[in-house]
């Protein structure tokens, strides 16, 4: 016998009384049912009308937006970007909140991931409870920061520009990013018609002058004539192999941090705020505290940022080993850190690699891995490397908070825990933990 379809609840109004804030930034709440709602939009405490966005009857939780408020909490505001708000841009989804708010609901989910997956207080971790804002940072409280430096717009067969709605392929149309960095803007939709063009992904290095604009272009579409009065790079995306080739200019940026310049391709990671780069070295190197003569690991490294800042530190004698899976990643890695003698970079799989580097000591790890985490088969081998400390840079705070309880499992402690709003007025959040060893006995 087929089983029945399930009713969609699609459009469904429930009023709710809404309640703490979950990982992904959106609210909880309950249907009169039980049923559980994510409900984006809304602030804990408050009470909304939540229409659903996807889900059906009988599912575990419900997505929603709030789209009417009846209460309010003290945290609301008026968003100030006009494009913001429930079914329009999918960009931005805390601009209804103070930004005192957006950095306490932040600490909040951290919180709760560790407590929940790894049993720790706030205490426990080392960490105060703040989050602080990016190194050097000094925005008034309010003012909205023009902070990306890259934003990946969206363009309508119509030639219609703008950005994604949430889990949506269609374009909220817009002219103007508020959190666009003002060298974003004078690339992106702000500056020029994009007719023809699927995406365009808009970057603005720090410290440099450098633009890249990555151009996905409709079948059959002709590349338009990008020309700045500074150095830009144009480059496609293959309609065929989805590679991106270079059509214009050098096929990567320059960027700077902890004194150095870093070429970033166009497949390349970087930190997408200006300071996020320089505040997350910091807080790495004061957690390590490394010594000349060390050797250390940075996993999932990216053009080798903190390889760089780590061979710096550790000195002649010092060695450094990255490993990164991205191969023009690694390009540039190698070509970032080729002053430095004793630094290697591995292509590869981290999981796959390390094992067959045949290390068995180091002194200091930094692992900076996707949103998923490490996972525990890496964790396990990091915990067996008798590292005197640990740098776990993490954008996901369930997926940190899940490897620290492989790390405990390891015989690993949190030691500190810091926390940083590089992405104001959405719900994303940084963390860098330093672990050490529990002391033998302890
Ligand atoms: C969050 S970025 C960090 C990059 C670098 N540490 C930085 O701060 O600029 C994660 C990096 O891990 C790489 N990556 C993803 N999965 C990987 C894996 N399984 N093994 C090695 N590298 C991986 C990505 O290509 C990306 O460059």
């Amino acid at each position: 016998m087929q089983a029945e379809p399930k009713k969609s609840l699609v459009g469904v109004d429930f009023e709710v009384e809404v309640g703490p804030v979950a990982h992904g930034g959106h609210c909880i709440a309950r249907t009169a049912d039980g049923q559980v709602l994510f409900v984006r939009h809304a602030l804990p405490g408050e009470r909304v009308v939540a229409r659903v966005t996807e889900g059906e009857e009988g599912a575990r939780f419900l997505r929603a937006d709030a789209v009417s408020v009846l209460e309010a909490s003290k945290d609301r505001i008026e968003a100030p970007c006009p494009f913001a708000g429930p079914g329009r841009c999918g960009g931005c989804d805390w601009q209804h909140a103070k930004p005192g708010a957006q950095r306490r609901l932040k600490g909040e989910v951290v919180a709760e991931q560790l407590q929940r997956l790894a049993g720790l207080t706030p205490e426990e971790a080392g960490w105060d409870g703040t989050v602080m804002p990016a190194e050097g940072d000094k925005l008034p409280a309010g003012e909205v920061p023009a902070w990306r430096t890259r934003v990946q717009y969206a363009v309508d067969a119509d030639g219609n520009a703008g950005l994604r709605r949430h889990r949506s392929h269609e374009v909220e149309v817009i002219d103007h990013c508020m959190i666009a960095a003002p060298g974003v803007s004078e690339l992106g939709i702000e500056a020029r018609d994009w007719s023809g063009m699927a995406s365009v992904d808009a970057i603005a290095a720090t410290g440099s002058q450098d633009r890249m604009v990555i151009l996905e272009p409709r079948p059959g579409a002709r590349l338009p004539l990008v020309e700045l009065d500074k150095p830009v790079s144009v480059m496609r995306v293959d309609e065929k192999d989805g590679g991106i080739h270079r059509v214009h200019g050098r096929a990567f940026v320059r960027e700077r941090a902890d004194g150095r310049t870093h070429r970033v391709g166009s497949g390349g990671f970087w930190q997408v705020h200006p300071m996020a780069a320089d505040t997350l070295v910091k807080a790495v190197m004061q957690g390590l505290l490394p010594r000349k003569g060390e050797m250390a690991l940075d996993l999932y490294c990216g053009v080798g940022l903190f390889a760089g800042a780590l061979a710096d530190r550790l000195g002649d004698k010092g060695a450094v080993l990255g490993i990164e899976s991205g191969k023009r990643a690694v390009e540039d890695a190698r070509h970032n850190l080729a002053d430095f003698d004793r630094v290697r970079i591995e292509q590869g799989k981290v999981e796959s690699v390390l094992p067959r580097t045949g290390i068995t000591e180091v002194d200091l790890i930094v692992l900076d891995p996707p949103r998923a985490g490490a996972g525990r088969k890496t964790v396990e081998h990091l915990a067996g490397l008798g590292a005197r400390r640990i740098a776990y840079v993490a954008c996901d705070p369930a997926a940190l908070a899940r490897d620290l309880g492989y790390f405990r499992d390891g015989g690993y402690r949190v030691r500190t825990l810091r926390v940083f709003d590089l992405f104001p007025m959405t719900h994303h959040v940084e963390c860098v933990a330093i672990l050490e060893p529990v002391a033998k006995g302890a």
